[in-house]
């Protein structure tokens, strides 16, 4: 009998506990990563999925459990060891340094990328895995990061994580790694990550769109509350299972859509075709307005168009203005400095104020209010905005527009990193809202928000190429509009 070769875990974590004050983030979890697998991790915003990957990453020491790499016990583990050991980590806040170019941050990753030559050795290597992972990308590696679109910064991160320079890369960690990318980038991503895993890399799979959790990984660990509540082989969940085993319930897709007759009314919103081409924009009272296409074709730009065309409009009072939830959430989103509160309320504070003075209560009660609402897990909105799990802090920027009065209200993909339970409360809410004479204006890089609007305009090369209404608002009618600019 030929004895089968044991296969040691890339790395193993046992029983770890984190807690930062009363909040237990990690209570006792074990997490065990072979070589050759996609584990995918998913839960709630908040349910500790950041921090275990933090431990494994080596920021993060628990105060209690083991780490093990390849079978060997760590007595000290960090980010060194980590490193050192083959771990790689795509963090859900993008961690490039914006005033560099592509190449240096590639130098920055990679210490050992020194000695004469190095510019030309680094813009090969990103450059190669670029190519690989995400062809035709058209990302000059001598270009500044801050000149980058978020889509393309996510893809540097990603590309950078993947490169192997000195060790050999063995597990790489993605943390939402496609939240900024359109589906065609998330396609070949989730194409890169099989090839990868195939020829024996491990990675950990982090994501709240459970289609690509279930299409990717070979095996799902469900955690909630700090723990590890579920862990089965891929093929044994489904979408429902899934949500189920997250603590959330599977609501139905299908809204009623309003197809408004709008003829003859005078639109709350409205822009020329851009350029000169393509169609006219155009937002009326109470509708939801989808913005789609391939990411980073115009439809940020069309959004800050949008709001600049508003702004001053407060000299006509809060109810002409628009309020905004930015996309990039921790380049124009968070104070970071500020509470959760002070970060909430800081859009309406003229509707919180009471003879030029802001009411504390007034301020407190709102809070609490869209605390309850859409589940914003903190013991104290005191508490600073960093100390919210990603997911928690974009929930936040949602409450602060819609707690305003601006009758419309503009959504650069807001949804990046909210868990499945708070969406559908979410989609909800603008569905009331719309219905109550608010207009939404939506980017959105997931098709299935995408199909919830009313009226959906398509972008190609900066300008709108299609208008989809109802019905023909469907995943096939806008791939068709977004590839060859016509509409199905
Ligand atoms: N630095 C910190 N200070 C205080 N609390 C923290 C800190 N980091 C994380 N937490 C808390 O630990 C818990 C777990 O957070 P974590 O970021 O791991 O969640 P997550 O599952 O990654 O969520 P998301 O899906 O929103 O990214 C949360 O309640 C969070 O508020």
């Amino acid at each position: 009998m030929t004895a089968i070769p044991l296969r040691h875990a890339v790395i193993e974590v046992a029983d770890a506990k984190i807690s930062f004050g009363a909040v237990k983030a990690l209570d006792g979890v074990t997490l065990r990563i072979l070589p050759g697998e996609c584990v995918g991790l998913v839960g709630h915003n908040g349910a500790g999925k950041s921090t275990i990957v933090n431990v494994i990453n080596g920021g993060l020491s628990p105060h209690q459990g083991t780490i093990a790499c390849a079978g060997e016990p760590m007595q000290r583990y960090g980010i060194a060891a980590a490193r050192a050991n083959g771990v790689r980590c795509v963090f859900q806040e993008l961690s490039l340094c914006p005033n560099l170019t592509v190449i240096e941050n590639t130098r920055v990753m990679h210490r050992t990328l020194t000695g004469w030559g190095w510019r030309r050795r680094a813009a090969r290597i990103i450059g190669d895995k670029l190519d690989e992972i995400f062809p035709g990308h058209g990302i000059d590696p001598t270009g500044v990061v801050s000149d980058l679109s978020i889509a393309e910064r996510q893809m540097v991160e990603i590309a950078t994580a993947f490169s192997q320079v000195a060790q050999p890369v063995k597990l790489v960690i993605l943390d939402e790694p496609t939240s900024s990318l359109d589906a065609s980038l998330a396609t070949q991503l989730l194409d890169y990550v099989r090839r990868f895993v195939e020829a024996g890399g491990s990675v950990i799979f982090i994501s709240h769109i459970l289609g690509e959790i279930l299409s990717t990984s070979d095996r799902i660990v469900v955690m909630k509350d700090g723990k590890v509540v579920a862990e089965r082989p891929a093929g044994k969940f489904d979408e429902h299972s899934l949500v189920a085993a997250m603590g959330s319930v599977v609501k139905g897709r299908h809204q009623e859509k309003r197809i408004n007759d709008t003829a003859g009314l005078t639109p709350l919103l409205s822009q020329p075709s851009r350029r000169g081409k393509g169609l006219a924009f155009e937002a009326f009272a109470g509708e939801i307005i989808g913005l789609a296409g391939l990411g980073g074709h115009g439809q940020t730009d069309t959004l800050i168009d949008l709001y600049l065309a508003r702004t001053g409009s407060w000299l006509r009072g809060r109810d002409a203005e628009v309020a905004f939830v930015a996309g990039d959430r921790a380049l124009n989103g968070v104070f970071p400095l500020w509470s959760i509160l002070k970060n909430l309320t800081i859009a309406d504070l003229a509707g919180l104020s009471r003879r030029g003075l802001v009411s504390e209560p007034a301020e407190a009660n709102l809070g609490q209010a869209w605390k309850q609402r859409i589940e914003i897990r903190t013991q104290d909105l005191g508490n600073p905005i960093l100390s919210l799990s990603g997911g928690n802090q974009q929930k936040v920027l949602f409450a602060r527009a819609l707690a305003t009065p601006a009758p419309a209200v503009l959504m650069d993909d807001p949804m990046r990193g909210v868990d499945i339970g708070t969406k559908q409360e979410v989609y909800a809410i603008l569905r009331a809202e719309a219905d109550k004479g608010r207009t939404f204006v939506w980017y959105s890089t997931e098709m299935d928000e995408i199909c919830l609007c009313d009226r959906v305009y398509v972008f190609n090369n900066g300008v709108i190429v299609a208008e989809l209404k109802g019905d023909s608002v469907t995943e096939k009618n806008v791939l068709a509009a977004s590839f060859i600019g016509a509409a199905a």
